[in-house]
């Protein structure tokens, strides 16, 4: 459960998401489901109830500690990219790595190595504001898989985008997320990306409901009977 005022933003939610797992959460605005990132994530505590990450309870963890775990065993891609502008494209792909201890060089290498699965090639040393929409989203992408997290969430990676970029984006987080085997909650609206995903929930007023009740058909999903 997480209140806000009298709002219940998450409501009985239970969920598991398991390593090399898709789990898209489909609902309307409001209906909670960045509320559900941020507790996963641990950027804000559920008022009862627990998040476990391998074992481990995300809420019993101290700030700092959460903020260890964000960096080591979660990636998280937003809906626009949230890059550093003062950072070249492949500094923010490292930024996990060298926040983590990693040295300058070994960092930079990985980060290329990971921004050439995804796709903008040539493009490692441009600052975002020299980027598209959909590049910097390969750039966060890179950034919230550098460091081989346990977990990937992604908070409407595809909103900024046309459908077609968004497609394409899609695919590269979800190929990639998968060939380092992490579970991955991909909150979106767009029913064509939620359909690329192993299982799809529905979330209204906080609550988990069929996805079929927030209007995509069951069996529509691509990974059903994988
Ligand atoms: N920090 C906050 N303070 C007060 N109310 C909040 C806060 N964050 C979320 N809420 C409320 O909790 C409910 C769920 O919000 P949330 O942002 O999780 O929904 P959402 O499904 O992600 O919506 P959207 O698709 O529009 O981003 C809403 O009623 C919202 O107004």
């Amino acid at each position: 459960m997480r209140r806000y005022g009298d709002v219940r933003a998450l409501d009985g939610v239970d969920l598991d998401v398991h390593r090399g797992e898709v789990l898209a959460v489909v609902g309307p605005s409001g209906s909670g489901k960045t509320s559900l990132l941020r507790v996963l994530a641990g950027v804000t505590t559920a008022d009862d109830g627990q998040v476990l990450l391998s074992g481990r309870s995300v809420g019993r963890l101290t700030e700092a500690e959460r903020g260890v775990l964000r960096r080591t065993e979660l990636g998280l891609v937003f809906q626009s990219g949230m890059l550093v502008a003062e950072l070249t494209a492949e500094e923010n792909a490292a930024l996990p790595l060298l926040l983590g201890g990693v040295g300058w060089a070994r960092a930079l290498r990985v980060a290329r190595e990971w921004l050439g699965v995804l796709g903008p090639a040539g493009l490692e040393t441009r600052r975002p504001d020299a980027l598209s929409g959909g590049q910097a989203q390969r750039v966060a992408i890179a950034r919230a898989l550098v460091h081989r997290p346990d977990v990937v969430l992604a908070d409407e990676p595809t909103a900024a985008l046309d459908s077609r970029t968004g497609h394409d984006v899609v695919t590269a987080l979800l190929d990639a997320a998968r060939a380092t085997d992490a579970a991955v909650v991909l909150v979106t609206h767009d029913h064509q990306v939620a359909r690329r995903a192993d299982r799809v929930i529905g979330f209204r007023d906080g609550r988990v409901v069929a996805a079929d009740e927030v209007g995509i058909a069951p069996g529509a999903v691509a990974g059903v009977g994988r």
